[in-house]
């Protein structure tokens, strides 16, 4: 058995809990970091399988209100670049492909009252407050109904019911049915942007990325961190007796602090064992709370050809396997391969997802013929990835609670309990599920020890 000491232990060496642990080292305290998996970075995950060529099976784009995650990159000295997006997007329902101007045009009226469902969305989201969703003045009937129901309810076509669901499921990674409505509305408000997050363009929230690849973010931190970061120390039970917390790993790594912040998802939070038990409260948020199901596939090709015809690598597609896609190259001046980023999510992760490689291989070299034409079924690689079997993860973009889940338990989600405090990006106030509410919530949970240290 070893013993380590420090003033915060913090679990898990994802962005939420790095973050959190740079900060309490700033104020001058001593942090201890225990990461479970052999490597940082936990959902951000560069993968380089050829030279030069940076393929994020994690985390990927920040957005132009990012600032938390711009600031770092800059802190850190990495260079931001512009997504591509000049050209058409590629449209497929009811078995006919369209580009652009042709989809809007042959579907205005469709396309019209999607419009006006998100404008609904917005003004619903304006009576949520994300600090307590559960207090709105509808919260009780909004959470008790599925995204789904009410999406059914709206009278749309079935052109623009199925448009809305894959752009609903891009963002949530789980089919409509299995979201209340409160919490979708409770991802518009957390990002601080209308229901047009739903839109194609994802409001925004993919309009950057990082040269040379998002994973230097997390190594970087933890390089500041130095032997302050354990590796491979799955965190198995915290107990806290008097003022002395004590966090046990698997392979009998003992650590004692005062205070610590656990910088999980509520699923694999709530797997920790606590002594004393953790609130009732708080452990059913955790059973409430699956992390979705989201798979990438990049496709490369010798150059990024559809560019020249004017198309921008994005499709929506009602057929599958892949729903959406978009231009995943490298920087215009490095030059490099030709990469779309095909997403199965949702259903399509948890079925075509599960196909053999070589099958689902197969259905998106079709799709992406069907789309981007005769070469794209003639790819030199293809680069795939799903979170669901990765042990420390299980499952991904995030997590948000099943129906009634923010009205009887939400309020537990970021609540101390003591000495423990509660980071990873679902506990963030601000664009919660994406690396800016890793950092929001980091920094919160940072906040709340240093407090608590005086
Ligand atoms: C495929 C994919 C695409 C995404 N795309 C984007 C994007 O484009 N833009 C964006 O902003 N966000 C994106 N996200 C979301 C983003 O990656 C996350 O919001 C963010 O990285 C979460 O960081 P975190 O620290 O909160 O949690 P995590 O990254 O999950 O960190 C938790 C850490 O805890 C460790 N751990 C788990 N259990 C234990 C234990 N018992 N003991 C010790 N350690 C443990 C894990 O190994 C992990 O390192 C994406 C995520 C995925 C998976």
């Amino acid at each position: 058995m070893s013993v380590r000491e420090a003033d915060v232990i913090v679990v898990g060496a994802g962005l939420s809990g790095l973050v959190a642990a740079r900060e309490v080292l700033k104020a001058g305290r001593e942090p201890l970091v225990l990461e479970a998996n052999d490597r940082v970075g936990g959902r951000i995950l560069t993968e380089e399988p050829v030279p030069g060529v940076f393929l994020e099976l994690g985390a990927q784009w920040i957005g132009d209100t990012h600032h938390r995650m711009a600031a770092l990159a800059a802190e850190l000295g990495i260079a931001l670049y512009q997504q591509f997006e000049d050209g058409d997007t590629s449209y497929e329902f009811g078995g006919r492909v369209l580009r652009g101007d042709a989809f809007h045009a042959a579907y205005a009226d469709d396309l019209e009252h999607v419009e006006r469902v998100l404008r609904e969305l917005d003004a619903m989201a304006e009576t949520v407050d994300v600090a307590a969703p559960w207090l709105a003045p509808k919260a009780d009937e909004w959470d008790r109904i599925t995204v789904g129901q009410w999406y059914d309810a709206q009278g749309l076509s079935p052109l623009g019911r199925e448009l809305i669901e894959i752009c609903t499921v891009g963002i949530l990674a789980v089919p409509t049915v299995e979201v209340s409505l409160l919490g979708l509305l409770v991802n518009v408000v957390t990002c601080g942007v209308t229901a047009d997050l739903l839109s194609e363009s994802e409001g925004g929230a993919q309009t950057k990325r990082f040269v040379g690849g998002t994973g230097q973010i997390p190594q970087r931190l933890a390089d500041e961190l130095g032997e302050r970061v354990v590796l491979s120390s799955p965190v198995m039970s915290i107990d806290v007796s008097g003022d002395v917390v004590t966090v046990t790993c698997r392979g009998g790594l003992v650590a004692t602090g005062k205070q610590a912040i656990v910088a999980l998802a509520p699923t694999l939070a709530g797997r920790i064992m606590y002594d004393p038990p953790l609130p009732g409260v708080r452990d059913q948020l955790t059973q409430r709370m699956p992390q979705a199901s989201a798979h990438k596939s990049f496709i490369l090709y010798d150059e990024p050809f559809w560019r020249d015809e004017g198309l921008n690598a994005q499709l929506i597609s009602d057929a599958g396997p892949a729903r959406m896609s978009n231009d995943s190259c490298m920087p215009e001046e490095t030059g490099g391969p030709g990469i779309i980023l095909a997403f199965l999510e949702g259903e399509n992760a948890r079925v075509e997802g599960r196909w053999p490689e070589e099958q689902r291989q197969a259905a998106l070299r079709e799709e992406m013929a069907r789309h981007f034409g005769p070469r794209a079924a003639k790819p030199e690689l293809i680069v795939e990835g799903g979170w669901v079997e990765r042990e420390w993860t299980r499952g991904c973009y995030n997590a948000n609670p099943g129906p009634c889940g923010w009205i009887h338990f939400g309020a537990s989600l970021s609540e101390p309990v003591g000495p423990i405090k509660w980071a990873a990006t679902e506990t963030a106030l601000q664009w919660s599920g994406y690396m800016e509410g890793a950092v929001d919530a980091g920094e919160r949970a940072a906040r709340e020890v240093l407090a608590d240290l005086g």
